[in-house]
């Protein structure tokens, strides 16, 4: 039995949030063509309706013009004559017209319950996409010039994805405008100033795609550009060029300011241990855009294998999901994919302890499937729960379920191999990796001693071009501890031995 109070919620319509990922985005497409099929049907029947009823009352203006509305006037024979002809050669087209209208009507509740059933972005997640792409901006250094000539370029990889919407005056100005006001004043600066440059008085109505935006003047832009510079070059001098709340381009905007020597400075370096945090966002933004900060003596020490242990603690391992046949992951993401242990060069001890915690992942149900859209990303964070020793995320399986970029159900030419975004990045590790379908990254957030290791935060870069699903599957320390060798290779030595 549901309980009275809770079951109004199974009535309730699962209205999906759609700015969220390329899942509900995709849906949103679908139930769009949908949509407009239906109007198309709609707008032909109106039309042909209007064109009847017009034709109607015309001839009606004409017998009113020669009195109809007078006492008397169906006396005379010809006046009765062109009354009766009016209509009775006119209604049943009338009438019919109002049935194809009527006949319609299910299309119209179908359309009317879109907003309600089926869900209808707002102008809330217009604002969260826009934000999406000036956040890309921040990390990708886009041209914004390229992009006017439809293409999107990032400055990290030169290959040019085609677009087929180019965005007009009127939303580079919208994109800018969500910058600001998230305080992502890089990009903010750039996508006005890029507005500006693609002003021509007409632009706000040249496309059909503007026809229900807001009108914005000229002024308007101008004005929100100067007081974006102003305060990007305030926030930087106060704040440094990055926070948790607020980004800036490295240098001040104002010449003068941009001498100053503290911003000719190179950048930092914290690795090994945790450091504070906008260095790690720094950091963090570095590794996304494909840098990695480790010095030579310690990548020219790495194993060359596939399978690279990049650290103590934290290794990749190839192809340990592969998808079962036939399934559609993207809807059944949560047990369409089954684990199985690595192949390839693993040394001895890690073989040992993840033939264990991978039988322990495939035994589990679950695990934590994640999509991300254009712009999805997961900032710098730490996978342990504050639980304490029992029950906390000891370890982390992140496996890949797709490549990012991958060749998206798109007519456009899959994105350059190289292209950036969707990597999983370590600031204090200083190094990153590139989402690979199939491949898993599997690293340890707690010592032995079950405090959490700190130096494992990590973060998800955001997407750029494509989609983005991965699984997540954390090994609790609970379930295990009577089990799990302290010393690798010895499983008598367990941490805790079982009370009797
Ligand atoms: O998606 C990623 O690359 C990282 C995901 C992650 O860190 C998490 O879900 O805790
Ligand atoms: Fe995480």
């Amino acid at each position: 039995r549901i309980p009275e109070e809770t079951r109004h919620l199974r009535k309730a319509q699962y209205t999906p949030p759609l700015s969220t990922s390329t899942y509900h985005l995709s849906y949103l497409a679908r139930d769009e063509i949908r949509a407009t099929a239906k109007l198309q049907d709609l707008a032909e029947a109106l039309s042909a309706a209007l064109d009847v009823l017009n034709r109607y009352l015309s001839s009606w203006e004409e017998l009113v013009g020669a009195g109809v509305e007078a006492e008397g006037f169906a006396s005379h024979p010809l006046h009765a004559y062109a009354l009766t002809k009016h209509v009775s050669l006119g209604w049943p087209h009338v009438e019919a017209s109002l049935r194809a209208l009527s006949n319609r009507s299910q299309a119209i509740d179908f359309l009317l319950g879109r907003t309600r059933t089926r869900g209808v972005p707002t102008g809330e997640d217009l604002a969260t996409v826009a934000g999406g792409l000036a956040r890309l901006h921040d990390y990708y250094s886009l041209n914004l010039t390229a992009l006017a000539h439809a293409q999107l370029v990032s400055a990290i990889d030169a290959h040019p994805v085609p677009v087929g919407i180019t965005p007009t005056a009127l939303d580079l100005h919208r994109i800018g405008s969500a910058a600001v006001s998230h305080n992502v004043l890089n990009s903010g600066v750039d996508f006005l100033r890029a507005a500006l440059d693609r002003w021509d008085g007409n632009a706000s109505s040249a496309r059909s795609l503007d026809v229900f935006d807001a009108r914005v003047d000229l002024d308007d832009v101008v004005k929100t550009f100067k007081k974006a510079t102003k305060i990007h070059d305030q926030l930087l001098e106060k704040k440094g060029s990055r926070s948790k709340l607020h980004s800036t381009h490295a240098s001040p905007l104002n010449k003068t300011l941009a001498r100053k020597k503290k911003y000719h400075k190179k950048e930092e370096v914290h690795l090994g241990n945790l450091g504070a945090e906008t260095q790690g966002m720094k950091q963090y933004l570095r590794l996304c855009r494909g840098e990695d900060l480790r010095p030579v003596s310690t990548t020219s020490r790495l194993p060359a294998a596939t399978s690279c242990r990049w650290t103590r603690n934290v290794v990749t391992l190839e192809e340990v999901v592969t998808p079962l046949r036939g399934r559609p992951w993207s809807d059944r993401a949560q047990d369409s994919w089954r684990g199985r242990p690595p192949s390839g060069p693993t040394a001895d001890h890690w073989r040992a302890s993840l033939g264990r915690a991978l039988r322990e992942v495939s035994r589990s149900p679950w695990a934590v499937a994640v999509n991300y859209g254009v712009g999805g990303h997961f900032s710098v964070h730490h996978d342990h729960v504050h639980l304490g020793l029992v029950k906390d995320r000891m370890l982390t399986f992140l496996m890949y379920l797709t490549d990012v970029p991958q060749d998206i159900h798109t007519p456009y030419p899959p994105p350059s191999p190289s292209a950036p975004g969707g990597r999983t990045v370590f600031p204090w590790v200083g190094a990153g990796v590139r989402p690979k379908r199939g491949s898993t990254l599997l690293w340890y957030n707690m010592n032995r001693a079950g405090v959490p290791d700190l130096r494992v935060q990590h973060g998800a870069c955001p997407v750029l071009v494509g989609d983005k699903w991965v699984m997540n599957k954390w090994i609790n320390y609970g379930g295990q501890f009577h089990t799990l060798p302290c010393i690798p290779g010895d499983p008598s030595a367990a941490v805790l031995r079982p009370l009797d």
